[in-house]
């Protein structure tokens, strides 16, 4: 992929974008392989499948803009060393519809003389622009503000940000009153009657609200959650329990008949839009259901091997998902994990390290087949997926 602002030192984040694509795909699957086998995990059984590439630019479906420079010509990208805004709204990550976007959210702020925030001097309203894409190029947009200053105008303007980007289904104001380095702040207004975007992945139509976790490169997630609903076809557990389960990916991939599907995902809000693809789907309770709450604290779900009575139907899971955030399961739930009924288990995990602390908290446990996903080109970041069964 050739990049301008990387050609130009104005963007380092594709750390490995000089490598060309096959070796990047290739060196990433290798350091995978290394971390798990040099942490001490029994990798001697385990058989790793092609890695699954992504295309090499316009991949991305969300962008997380910083906004900074002037009020008539605000930047959209990323502060210097010296906090000085770098405009990256023409990234070749993105797909060309979120340039486009980006384009008009610009001239759209422009227009309302909505003043960016400025870190260094504390001043200023528009922190971030936060812009999300669908297969079907339907588009969400956050503008993440310190203060409810601005939201009367910019609702009272969306109209005509609207006529420019005919795509534009879901509008929403972010409050970040901090003056601290964080993205987000905990309060949400949805300016639009829409307040969840479709994000249909093979045949399952996910809903997106605005704070919830989405994978970033929706390819090569539903390359992900084809691989897991394969090994569950081969598995054909009776019942399956979801940690981690944001908007329901893999839950939602791995309905069947006979089979109980259960989610659990600490956001309330990425719970609901669980459900409402529940409802979208057709499928009862019996098949299908999702729990707001902490991923440990469900642990009692999983049942033991010698009182497996903890399901909802009084019977434990036999497979068990779990993709937790980059900080991994924790020692409390891989212990849990390892004394339970399940006899499968498949672990999706953005981090080999703590994968790899997990597993060693996990000694029943085999990893037995394996695949890295890139989800993240040109960088070292990458998913990868473990069939694990009882060693
Ligand atoms: C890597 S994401 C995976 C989401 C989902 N499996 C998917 O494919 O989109 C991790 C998810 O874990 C959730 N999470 C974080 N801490 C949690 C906890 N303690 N218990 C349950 N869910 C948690 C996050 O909100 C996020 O949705």
């Amino acid at each position: 992929m050739q990049c301008d602002y990387h050609n130009r030192g104005l963007c380092h984040s594709c750390t490995l974008i000089d490598q060309p694509y096959a070796l990047q795909l290739a060196t990433k699957a290798a350091g995978v392989r290394e971390v798990l086998s040099q942490a001490g995990s029994d990798t001697g059984a385990l058989q790793w499948l092609e890695p699954v590439a992504s295309a090499e630019s316009g991949f991305r479906n969300k962008a997380k803009m910083v906004v900074a420079g002037s009020v008539q010509e605000p930047t959209l990208g990323i502060l210097d060393p010296r906090g000085r805004g770098v405009d990256l709204r023409a990234c070749p990550l993105y797909l060309e519809v979120v340039g486009q976007a980006l384009e008009q959210v610009a001239r759209f702020s422009a227009e309302l003389r909505l003043l960016p925030y400025n870190v260094t001097k504390a001043r200023g309203e528009l922190k971030h622009v936060l812009l999300t894409v669908s297969a079907g190029s339907e588009l969400m947009l956050r503008f993440v503000l310190r203060s409810q200053r601005q939201v009367q105008r910019i609702r009272e303007n969306l109209p005509t940000l609207q006529a420019a980007l005919p795509s534009l289904s879901v509008v929403s104001v972010n409050l970040q009153r901090e003056h601290k380095a964080v993205l987000e702040g905990p309060e949400e207004l949805v300016l639009t009657e829409q307040d969840s975007l479709l994000m249909q992945v093979n045949h399952v139509p996910l809903r997106l609200r605005s704070r919830s976790f989405f994978q970033t490169n929706t390819e090569v997630a539903a390359a992900l959650y084809r691989r897991a609903a394969d090994w569950a076809e081969q598995i054909n557990p009776s019942r399956v329990l979801d940690l981690y389960c944001g908007v329901g990916g893999f839950a939602l991939h791995m309905v069947g008949p006979s089979r109980s599907v259960l989610g659990v995902e600490v956001s309330a809000e990425a719970v609901r839009g669980a459900r409402e693809a529940v409802a979208h789907m057709g499928l009862g309770p019996e098949s299908v259901q999702f729990h707001a709450g902490d991923a440990t604290a469900w642990q009692q779900q999983l049942g033991s091997a010698s009182s497996p009575g903890a399901y909802d139907d009084g019977g434990a899971a036999d497979l068990v998902v779990v993709n937790p955030p980059r900080r991994g399961l924790g020692a409390e739930l891989a212990h849990r994990l390892d004394e339970c009924a399940a006899q499968d288990l498949i672990y999706s995990s953005c981090n080999a390290r703590s994968l790899a602390r997990d597993l060693a908290n996990m000694p029943s446990w085999r990893p037995v087949e394996g695949q890295v996903l890139d989800m993240f080109p040109h960088t070292t970041h990458y998913e990868v997926a473990l069939l694990l069964q009882r060693g």
